[in-house]
């Protein structure tokens, strides 16, 4: 399992995680969800080492290093100038010291120019051959930020069905996204994040109550602001 003990998190003086406890377990789908500004990416940034210096304690309990058994997806995939969509997959392969597959099967289903340069795809391309890359790797465990931003219906449609499938062969997937819908849909559980502050954590039993507490108030407080900016008629 991986576990997030007390993380804290500062940028300068401002905190941007306070005290935050979550679990990702095996064979599971745990949804992270939270308003702009959050500090989802950096919880997710700190749970994979891209920053160092944070409070408290991320570990995968078996004792594996986090980095060997978890992929990330970043929020913007980011690929290095004149290498292709194919060399890409193969360099991250290489640099695990995994041998290369044949991508025939997976590019069946995601469609990629792999040939081509890869910083020339558009937004929705780079994050498929993000995917692509982390599939072909078989991690233990997924961490994936906006995984369906960008994507079209269909390859969203096909990405809600791969991680359904991997989370039956004993992936812990770790997402987030502002599709409270495919969550719902998705997930076996999901932590809401507020400033910083697990507001409040819900197993798939209370997914019900999420639209209400997360939108209803919020929404009543909005749609008061709106009148007084644009009053009915
Ligand atoms: N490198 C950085 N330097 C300074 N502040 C940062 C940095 N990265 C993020 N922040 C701040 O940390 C807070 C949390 O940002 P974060 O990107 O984690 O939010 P988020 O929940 O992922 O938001 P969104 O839904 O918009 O993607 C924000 O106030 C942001 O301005």
């Amino acid at each position: 399992m991986l576990s997030i003990e007390g993380l804290g998190k500062d940028f300068g003086n401002h905190t941007v995680l306070h005290h935050v406890d979550l679990n990702l377990r095996p064979g599971t789908l745990h949804g992270l969800v939270g308003s702009n500004g959050a500090g989802k990416t950096t919880l997710l940034h700190c749970l994979y080492g891209l920053h160092a210096d944070y409070r408290g304690a991320v570990h995968e309990t078996s004792g594996q290093s986090i980095r060997e058994c978890t992929g990330l997806l970043p929020y913007e995939p980011y690929f290095y100038p004149r290498i292709t969509g194919r060399e890409y997959v193969e360099f991250c392969l290489q640099a695990r010291g995994q041998p290369v597959p044949s991508l025939a099967g997976w590019n069946e289903l995601l469609e990629l120019p792999l040939n081509q340069y890869a910083e020339d795809y558009s937004a929705g391309m780079k994050k498929k051959l993000a995917l692509l890359a982390l599939l072909v790797q078989n991690f233990r465990y997924l961490v994936l930020d906006e995984p369906f931003n960008g994507l079209d219906l269909s390859a969203n449609l096909l990405l809600m069905e791969v991680l359904r499938r991997l989370r039956q062969q004993g992936t812990g997937i770790l997402l987030t996204s502002h599709l409270l819908g495919s969550l719902t849909e998705l997930c076996d559980e999901i932590t809401v994040l507020a400033e910083g502050r697990v507001l409040r954590h819900y197993p798939a039993t209370d997914f019900a109550r999420l639209p209400t507490d997360l939108l209803g108030q919020l929404h009543q407080q909005k749609l008061e602001a709106l009148t007084a900016l644009l009053p009915l008629a």
